[in-house]
């Protein structure tokens, strides 16, 4: 047995009886349930390495004929797995843009309020479906730029399976009305304890196969991938600081208090978008974009002054989120001038994916996978000019509260995070699974149902967001308000509509996706090489 093997059935074995224990003497039931999914899990990770211990070669090569053995299991556990939690997620996000609507469809059941559901959505979407993206394209980008086989063996997997052990205990907890209430840091301490385990595993995985590199240069992609995995461990550590009741109790306090644990809260929010949901996507731009267009990024040293004046910059804008609190004001006008300086850099990223296209244009009309992600780089843009934008303290006055924020949102999540990962799926899945991609036609489809979708979103959001932002601040002649708050309510009505119709095609899409991924893995019919694959899709 390898010193992962043993270390892994120790581990777990005493996890599993550790968890078992505190399920015994629980406070409550949803908790008792949580530690019994942890014991479960253990077992299971035992049972896992041992069969894997009985069936796998005595040595596993690094190489076979010179070229390096790729580890591509856990690629392709997590891309599928992105499928799966993205259908979910959406679906979720469907369901509550109809309950907005429809404030009825609840039934009055405590498990599908609003409130509950709510973040059920957005660590759905971001941690469950953006984070399996994500671990199965970095996996994917650091082997192929460094040559070399991801480092260890039960390691890759141990990350990729508590990562989703992670995402099921996290949903569940909301469910159950299990939260610390912090906006996407909702979990409560175990589940972020073990979250932090996670995630050293991967920044030990990642590190480590960087460091087998056979190609002297670390391709710019993997930058962005480590400043994403570092930064976002920080923002954890940082805003998820509480002390547990008891270990017995789920329920934790955080140590900061007041304004402080405010500018934590938003310092964590923002870099969340900056590092989760920008630069780890970013590293999926640098490698698929060239990849797929088979052109050399545009400019190798912009990519360079993209990635220092990004991750500089990003990390002072949190206080955008606090225009007009009890947050001193320097540090709100702080706050905001790192926003509008931030257009610059993330207009430099978007101008170094496009210009990838140079000599190349052609493509877009032939290959939806390719325009699926210059739409995605555009989106990004897009939102990166909207953001400082709002983040301008006169034009927050004005925005924020309402739904010109979740217009914003989805924007960036739909628009280029929701596009740059199909793209990016479209790219992987035949690749890692030696297929040829069953149907463009139906990429092409899934293109122009999802994009018409997001315009809906959006441009329902823009004009309920400031009319409904005018609306609150209209006083009648002598002074009063013009409007109760419920007319408001009243007047969003056709917009929430439209959103949910909206957000229903981009369902549709990612179901017509999910069809295309199944009939591809399913075909017998075996590309050559995984280069083949692309070379046939075009
Ligand atoms: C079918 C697609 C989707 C629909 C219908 C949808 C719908 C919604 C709705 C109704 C809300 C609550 C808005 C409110 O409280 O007023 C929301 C919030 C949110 N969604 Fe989505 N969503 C979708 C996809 C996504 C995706 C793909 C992402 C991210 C990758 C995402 C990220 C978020 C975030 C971050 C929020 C919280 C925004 C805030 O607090 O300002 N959504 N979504
Ligand atoms: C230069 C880049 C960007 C800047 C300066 C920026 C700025 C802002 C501002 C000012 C707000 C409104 C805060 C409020 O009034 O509450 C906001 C909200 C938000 N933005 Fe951006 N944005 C940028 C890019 C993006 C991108 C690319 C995404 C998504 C991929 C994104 C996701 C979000 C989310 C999720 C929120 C809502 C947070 C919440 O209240 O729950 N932003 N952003
Ligand atoms: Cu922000």
């Amino acid at each position: 047995m390898t010193f992962g093997e043993i270390t892994m059935i120790v581990v777990s074995l005493v996890g599993a009886i550790g968890a078992l224990f505190i399920a015994s003497k629980a406070y409550t039931a949803p908790y008792a349930f949580h530690m019994i999914v942890f014991a479960l899990a253990g077992f299971g990770g035992v049972i896992a390495t041992l069969k894997r211990y009985k069936s796998r070669p005595a040595v596993i090569p690094q190489e076979i004929d010179g070229k390096p053995n790729y580890n591509y299991g856990p690629i392709k556990f997590t891309s599928i797995a992105a499928v799966f939690w993205g259908i979910a997620g959406f679906l979720v996000g469907l369901i509550i843009a109809l309950e907005l609507a429809f404030p009825d469809l609840s039934m009055g059941l405590p498990w599908l309020n609003f409130g509950r559901l709510r973040p059920l959505h957005t660590s759905a979407v971001i941690f469950a479906f953006g984070g399996n993206v994500l671990l199965a394209t970095s996996f994917y980008a650091v082997q192929r730029t460094c040559r070399a086989r991801l480092a260890g063996e039960i390691a890759p997997w141990f990350v990729v399976l508590g990562y989703n052990l992670f995402i099921v205990i996290a949903g569940t907890g909301y469910l159950l009305g299990i939260t610390q209430s912090k906006e996407y840091a909702e979990p409560e301490w175990y589940s972020d304890l073990w979250l932090t385990i996670v995630w050293v595993g991967y920044l030990l995985v990642f590190l480590a196969t960087l460091w087998k590199r056979k190609e002297p240069h670390i391709y710019v992609a993997n930058w962005f991938t480590l400043a994403f995995i570092i930064t976002i461990a920080m923002l954890h550590l940082g805003n998820n600081a509480s002390i547990p009741v008891s270990i017995f109790s789920p329920k934790s306090y955080i140590v900061w208090s007041g304004v402080q644990d405010a500018m934590f809260q938003w310092w964590y929010g923002h870099n969340a978008v900056g590092f989760y949901l920008t630069a780890a996507f970013l590293a999926i731009m640098y490698y698929f974009v060239p990849k797929r267009a088979e052109r050399p990024v545009y400019s190798y040293r912009l990519s360079i002054i993209h990635f220092w004046a990004l991750i500089f910059m990003y990390i002072w804008a949190g206080p955008h989120h606090l225009h007009y609190t009890a947050l001193p004001d320097w540090t709100q006008t702080l706050g905001m001038t790192f926003s509008i300086m931030l257009w610059m850099p993330s207009w430099g990223g978007m101008i170094n994916g496009l210009m990838t296209l140079s000599g190349a244009w052609d493509k877009l009309r032939t290959d939806p996978v390719l325009r699926m992600l210059v739409v995605s780089v555009a989106f990004y843009g897009m939102s990166t000019f909207e953001g400082p934008l709002m983040s301008i303290k006169v034009v927050n006055s004005l925005s924020h509260y309402t739904d010109w924020t979740i217009g914003h949102v989805h924007s960036g999540a739909l628009g280029w995070v929701g596009f740059v990962s199909f793209g990016a799926l479209y790219c992987l899945i035949p690749w890692v699974f030696n297929r040829r991609l069953y149907s463009l036609k139906l990429v092409n489809w899934h293109f122009w149902i999802a994009t018409i979708g997001i315009v809906l979103y959006i441009t329902a959001m823009w004009v309920s967001g400031i009319l409904q932002g005018l609306m609150w601040r209209a006083y009648t002649a002598n002074g009063f308000l013009e409007y109760s708050f419920i007319e408001t309510v009243e007047a969003m009505f056709p917009f929430y509509v439209i959103r949910a119709a909206g957000g229903g095609l981009f369902l549709i899409g990612a179901l017509i996706m999910a069809f295309n991924f199944y009939k591809t893995i399913r075909s017998p019919e075996q590309a050559s090489a995984p280069e083949a694959a692309l070379a046939l899709a075009e």
